[in-house]
């Protein structure tokens, strides 16, 4: 699989839907011949047309795409979706067109429509959502694994895969486009898949990616700064995470109240929420007021043993293979949107007691990429202030030797974050390699000097502090300076196979290159 161009998944036996019906239902004024023309599948980007789509032309930041109409008509597209604008551009394509105002706001319902995905369709799985700044791919992957032990056949959207049972492709951003996330769920139910964990991202919400889907279960795991290069600021940000707690998309909803938005979550949200706070991270007022606590009860490098209390006392004490308080805290807001979607307590609990804890394999998040001998070393996807003080806080714990940090910042994204990054991986470590990351189209070496210039805010210096380039040379650079008890925790690349230099995806594996700097140094 090449995964710089990852597949959508659709149905493998769509049923088609005649385009007429489609205009009256929606009350669509339209252009050319309807008669005759029926649809299989929607698309917004002819790079994934299929024959029988109808292509959504939609305005984007570069271009408008309306103007890829006629490419669209050759690939076999039957019909255009798309506002005045795009009806001018797409003239000469001889493509029937449906108008509308706004495409992007019509293509979850559009979508929904063609098949036959929509909140009162018949035999959709039980859905699930999950939105925050960090922790929805873990909470996600945690929701799955559980409901896998208790013998559900599951689905998955995620940053890092989309499963459908047993199949897996790697995915593209975190939360699909409308049009593919309806075709997604369509293949799913084909499937026979009865549940499904959704990651839903701010900019997904922002651009209507979830339209048409009404979640039986949605969560909120926490907020702190990110994304502040598509969001004015944290209350813009915020803002476009409680538009998953509104009735159009879920039905009840789970609150984490270890960050204090939490809080304003429960005030806000216009569906039925029930809270869960972690003891000693949520403020004392949120952790008395929270209907389930968690609290963690062992720890160590290879697992976390923690107890869910309910509100009318019933508990639940169980254990995850991943390190951290958070990954806790992850794993009871999982459970607490199982029993919000009905599963009983008892049973979630004598499942994951059958296989000795919840059995998950999360890709990237603080994986261990390292064998039985020399340092420890962990390969995260963490790439924001939070992130970096739950994940090396961590490591740290559990580190008899010195905690050895490797990371870079994206190029292209949210600037401001970047002194603080720096100046918490500084704090945490004992040896700093500040190295490259996704730099797209910035200069790698200005985004280093930033770096450098933000960890010497820390009041705790580390002992040593290097800059590296490429990432390549910083992880052999810091497996050279590792011994046994030493940790090290690459963060940033995680999961991904490709790092984006000036808008090329070149090949690129931060846990292959890992192993491969063990090797080298002879600790495989
Ligand atoms: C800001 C944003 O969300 N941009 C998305 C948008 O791109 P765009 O507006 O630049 O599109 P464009 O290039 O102007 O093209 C306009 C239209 O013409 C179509 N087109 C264009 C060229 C062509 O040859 N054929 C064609 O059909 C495009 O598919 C698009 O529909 O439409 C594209 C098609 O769906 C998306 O791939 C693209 O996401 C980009 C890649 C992106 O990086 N988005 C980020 C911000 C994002 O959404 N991130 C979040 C979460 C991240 C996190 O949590 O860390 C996510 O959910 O992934
Ligand atoms: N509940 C949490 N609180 C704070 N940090 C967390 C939490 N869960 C995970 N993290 C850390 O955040 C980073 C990203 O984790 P994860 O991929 O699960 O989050 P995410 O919300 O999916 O992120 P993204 O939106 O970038 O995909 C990792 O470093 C992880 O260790």
């Amino acid at each position: 699989m090449d995964s710089r161009n990852p597949p959508v998944l659709r149905p493998e036996h769509p049923t088609p839907r005649p385009l007429a019906l489609l205009a009256q239902e929606f009350g669509l004024e339209h252009t050319g011949s309807l008669d005759g023309v029926e649809v299989t599948g929607v698309t917004l980007s002819t790079g994934d047309l299929r024959p029988g789509d109808l292509y959504a032309g939609i305005q984007g930041a570069h271009s408008h795409g309306a103007q890829f109409a006629s490419r669209a008509a050759e690939q076999g597209a039957v019909a255009l979706l798309t506002d005045p604008a795009g009806a001018e551009l797409a003239a000469g394509s001889g493509l029937p067109v449906l108008l509308v105002d706004d495409p992007r706001a019509a293509l979850g319902e559009v979508s929904a429509w063609v098949y036959r995905t929509g909140a009162d369709s018949a035999n959709l799985p039980l859905l699930f959502a999950t939105t925050g700044t960090n922790g929805k791919t873990s909470t996600s992957y945690l929701l799955e694994g559980i409901l896998r032990q208790l013998g559900l056949v599951t689905g998955l959207s995620s940053t890092a895969e989309r499963h459908v049972g047993d199949l897996t492709v790697v995915s593209r951003l975190t939360t699909p486009e409308a049009s593919e996330m309806h075709a997604l769920l369509a293949r799913m139910r084909e499937g026979g898949v009865r549940a499904v964990a959704v990651e839903v991202s701010a900019q997904a919400l922002t651009w209507r990616r979830v339209d048409g889907l009404v979640f039986d279960v949605v969560a909120f795991t926490n907020l702190s700064h990110d994304h502040l290069d598509d969001y004015a600021d944290m209350e813009e940000y915020f803002r476009a995470k409680l538009e998953l707690f509104e009735p159009e998309h879920g039905r009840r909803g789970v609150v984490c109240l270890d960050t204090s938005w939490g809080r304003r979550v429960v005030d806000e949200s216009r569906i039925p929420v029930t809270t869960v706070a972690t003891r000693g991270h949520a403020s004392d007022e949120d952790y008395d007021a929270a209907q389930w606590t968690v609290e963690i009860l062992e720890e160590s490098a290879a697992y976390s043993e923690f107890r869910l209390t309910g509100p009318d006392g019933r508990a639940l004490v169980t254990r995850e293979p991943l390190i951290g308080w958070h990954m806790a805290a992850n794993a009871a807001l999982a459970i607490v949107m199982l029993v919000e979607a009905g599963f009983e307590l008892e049973a979630i609990g004598a499942a994951l007691d059958a296989d000795g804890g919840i059995r998950a394999y999360l890709p990237g998040r603080t994986e261990r990429v390292s064998g039985e001998r020399g340092p420890s070393v962990y390969v995260d996807f963490g790439h924001s202030p939070d992130a970096f003080e739950n994940t090396l806080g961590a490591v740290r714990r559990f580190t008899p030797g010195r905690t050895i940090m490797v990371f870079g910042a994206d190029g292209d994204r949210d600037a401001t974050k970047r002194h603080e990054m720096a100046r918490v991986a500084a704090e945490l470590s004992d040896v700093l390699v500040i190295t490259d990351h996704h730099p797209r189209f910035e200069d790698p070496a200005s985004i280093r000097a930033t770096l450098l210039d933000g960890a010497r805010l820390a009041e705790h210096q580390p002992e040593e502090t290097y800059e590296v380039s490429p990432p390549e040379e910083a992880i052999r650079k810091a497996v050279s300076l590792a011994k046994e008890g030493d940790s090290i925790l690459w963060a940033g690349p995680g999961h991904q196979d490709y790092r984006d230099i000036r808008g090329v995806r070149t090949p690129y594996s931060a846990r292959e290159l890992a192993r491969a700097a063990l090797h080298e140094a002879g600790w495989a």
